[in-house]
């Protein structure tokens, strides 16, 4: 389908000389975790996939074309991006913000029509937000205001999901379903791409990791080639110790 693929692409992080050329294609039905230290580069990553940020070299692929040469119409039909800084202030209901997710399926002008909002309103019943449709985006507590922006993707329905921490500000069986949601998403033929702090999270839902060093290493693959303990122990300079439990191995960080 839509294929994104990273060609020999080397992210601009300010400050750091050098760093891996990085060459992966995120297929369709896979879930793809990155993990890394504080400042390691993951965002940046994000944000290049997604051709808000020039690469040093290298370049994105979307289906085969280079992202850069795609009008941003049809790249906001084949991407979508769930980010951690929002721009909430602008005074719109969670309806409308939903909405907002069909907006690269309209031509300039067309009102949503009834089939959009029937597309918007499900989408927040599956985030379990949509109680919250007429109120304002401003006043939600953080985890809603991520629950909303899901949604918004959701109904959006791209081929391919980029995500920052989407477990953010989310309490644990809210977790579980967002985790679930993209599992599904990629069951039904959509690719993942997300960033998450949490390994275990990782591990239990991510087909395949991509590990980012701070001096600007990578390696990716597949998940159960990836959860290496001392190259974990590496990645994030904390001793860990493995368990396995409910058929998925758990790191747990050392005391002291
Ligand atoms: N506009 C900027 N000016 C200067 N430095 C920047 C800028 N944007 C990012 N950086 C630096 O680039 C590095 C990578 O940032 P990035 O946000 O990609 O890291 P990250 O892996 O997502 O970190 P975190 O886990 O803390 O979210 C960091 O050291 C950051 O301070």
């Amino acid at each position: 389908m839509n294929p994104l693929n990273a060609h020999n692409l080397v992210i601009d992080v300010p400050g750091r000389t050098g760093g891996q050329a990085m060459d992966f294609t995120v297929g369709e039905g896979q879930v793809w975790g990155v993990l890394g230290p504080n400042g390691a580069g993951k965002t940046t990553l994000l944000h290049t996939l997604a051709g808000l940020r020039q690469a040093r070299s290298g370049e994105v692929r979307l289906g085969g074309t280079a992202l850069s040469d795609m009008k941003r119409r049809l790249v906001s039909q084949q991407l979508g991006l769930v980010f951690q800084e929002r721009h909430d202030e602008f005074p719109a209901t969670v309806l409308e913000t939903a909405l907002i997710g069909r907006h690269p399926w309209l031509s300039p002008w067309q009102m949503e029509s009834g089939e959009d909002l029937a597309i918007a309103e499900q989408a927040l019943k599956q985030l379990d937000v949509a109680h919250l449709s007429d109120r304002l985006v401003s006043t939600l507590s953080g985890g809603e205001r991520q629950r909303v922006a899901i949604a918004t993707v959701l109904a959006q329905n791209p081929a391919t999901w980029l995500l920052d921490e989407p477990s953010n500000h989310l309490d644990l069986h809210h977790q579980v379903a967002v985790m679930e949601l993209l599992k599904a998403q990629a069951g039904a033929g959509r690719a993942i791409f997300m960033c998450l702090h949490d390994l275990n999270l990782a591990a239990r839902w991510c087909d395949h990791l991509l590990l980012l060093f701070p001096n600007g290493e990578a390696c990716w693959g597949p998940a159960e080639t990836m959860l290496v303990p001392s190259a974990l122990e590496r990645l994030y300079n904390q001793k860990l110790v493995t368990v396995e439990a409910d058929g998925a191995p758990v790191f747990v960080p050392v005391k002291g």
